[in-house]
């Protein structure tokens, strides 16, 4: 296999420019799946992930998945299912990936232009989407194009789940997958998605479980219309005031949840669990790093990593509806709806977390004894997942890891969430790794996202390596 590798990783780096040039083209297609005015560029983003692969020789279609539910004029954008191989004396790889991002704005306070790829001096590609997960995706692509220009056999046969719904949790992918399990997903002996992050900047990783997410929406109605506070305010009761003191109920600086009924639902710590943090190369200061400031709930690693990987936490991202502008606008909002997500853990079950957030927002309000009018729903759910990293399809990215960057993975659990992953898993029976290309300072669903062309490059490397290293796995 070392000579093949060679081959494949001087080839990789000979196309550095052309895989760049890749990257920027996707990045420049603002495919933002929130935000409903861009659904044709999404689905734009699919026609371009179909010609790529077609010209690359796989077999590609774009699978609708109908109607958004809850916004019927709508159409969800498709999934692109491709296959490249079918050799039955090869192993079959199912890869996941998805190609929307979340939304951006340079007014939010990019330093460039979100959709247009830009590097710097040290060879930051900043972009949204660049390292989140069209980087990723584009890796596998960019694999298959350098053996096939190095003149190597490809080592296995791959499946290929490209969705355009991830960042608005999966919606219509769960149904899909399960109908596909034992169709166009049948031959796949394992999975492997790419769309998390190390630890750290040095040390690559290998990640066996994720916290799954709630989104919540919670919405005060009061006047039909945004009045003028002078004329009248302290004559009527506004939405706002009433929204603000039920999203403070509900955590607290410390990040400690304040709802009953949701820690309780969490796993304790084992002994074996304990000892596991204790190998993990992560620092206070390499968080820091990533955060950017020192405000840093825990001052030590272990707790640090647990609030983050086992232990559930609870965001409040933004309220719709409310002035949120420079200046100073003097405005009573007549409807604000509160966005807040929960990050589930095991062993929460969603309709339990579900039911008691309802039932604590509804009692607080209940208490403000106000006129205006309560709704709290959830968006979407999507359960946590925890798998064994015992297992061929994690050895053989290990090797893969020890090849392309000459160190022994860490084995992590991630804090974001992959709906999808759990899906797979059930649906297909097969195991399910994480392999991420981006570091943990890549700023994933901020401002100046970006992907380091190293990781890119040594990230294409290391796609193609597992791979290889899939096909030498021992059958067991
Ligand atoms: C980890 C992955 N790259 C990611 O960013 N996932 C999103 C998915 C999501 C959005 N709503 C619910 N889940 C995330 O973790 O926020
Ligand atoms: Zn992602
Ligand atoms: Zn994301």
């Amino acid at each position: 296999m070392a000579p093949l590798l060679d081959s494949f990783f001087k080839q990789v780096d000979s196309s550095v420019n052309h895989f760049t040039m890749r990257l920027r083209k996707a990045v420049a297609i603002p495919s933002i799946s929130a935000d409903d005015a861009r659904r044709p560029d999404v689905v734009r983003m699919a026609d371009f992930l179909y010609q790529e692969l077609k010209s690359l020789g796989a077999s590609v279609k774009l699978r609708p998945l109908g109607k958004q539910p809850g916004k019927e004029y709508l159409e969800l954008p498709p999934v692109v299912l491709a296959r490249y191989g079918n050799d039955n004396s090869k192993r079959t790889i199912l890869l996941y990936g998805h190609y929307d991002v979340q939304p951006a704005e340079k007014s939010d306070g990019w330093t460039t232009e979100p959709f247009d790829l830009t590097i710097d001096e040290k060879g930051q590609m900043f972009g949204r989407g660049a390292t989140d997960d069209k980087g990723p995706i584009l890796g596998w692509l960019n694999v298959i194009e350098a053996h096939q220009k190095a003149g190597i056999n490809f080592p296995v046969n791959l499946l290929m789940c490209f969705e355009g719904m991830e960042e608005y949790g999966s919606l219509g992918l769960e149904e899909l997958v399960k109908e596909e399990a034992k169709k166009f997903f049948a031959d796949a002996d394992a999975v492997c998605i790419s769309d998390n992050y190390w630890l750290g900047t040095e040390k690559p990783c290998l990640t066996y479980g994720l916290r799954g997410c709630n989104y919540y929406s919670v919405e005060v109605s009061g006047p039909s219309a945004d009045l003028h506070s002078g004329m009248f305010g302290g004559a009527t009761q506004e939405p706002m005031t009433d929204l603000v003191r039920v999203l403070s109920s509900l955590v607290d600086t410390n990040g400690k949840i304040q709802i009953p009924g949701i820690m309780e639902q969490v796993v304790a710590v084992t002994q074996d669990e304990e000892d596991l943090y204790a190998g993990i190369s992560f620092t206070m200061e390499a968080f820091h790093e990533s955060l950017g400031s020192k405000t840093a709930i825990f001052d030590d690693e272990k707790k640090t990593l647990m609030g983050r990987w086992r232990y559930p936490s609870l965001s409040l991202h933004g309220v719709e509806g409310a002035f949120s502008g420079p200046g100073a606008k003097t405005v009573i909002p007549s409807k604000v709806i509160g966005k807040f997500s929960i990050r589930t853990v095991p062993d929460m079950d969603i309709d339990e977390t579900n039911k008691c957030v309802f039932k604590h927002v509804e009692e607080k309000f209940a208490k403000l004894k106000s006129k205006s009018t309560l709704r709290v729903y959830a968006q979407h759910t999507g359960k946590w997942w925890v798998a064994s990293p015992k297992h061929w399809n994690f050895n053989a990215a290990a090797k893969a890891i020890v090849r392309v960057y000459g160190v022994d993975p860490d084995f992590t659990r991630e804090g974001g969430s992959i709906p999808v992953a759990v899906t797979f898993e059930e649906a297909t029976g097969k195991n399910v790794l994480l392999l991420p290309m981006g570091t943990s300072t890549d700023g994933a669903h901020s401002i100046n996202e970006k992907l380091d062309t190293r990781n890119y490059i040594e990230g294409t490397k290391l796609l193609g390596a597992y791979l290889h290293y899939v096909a030498a796995e021992p059958q067991r």
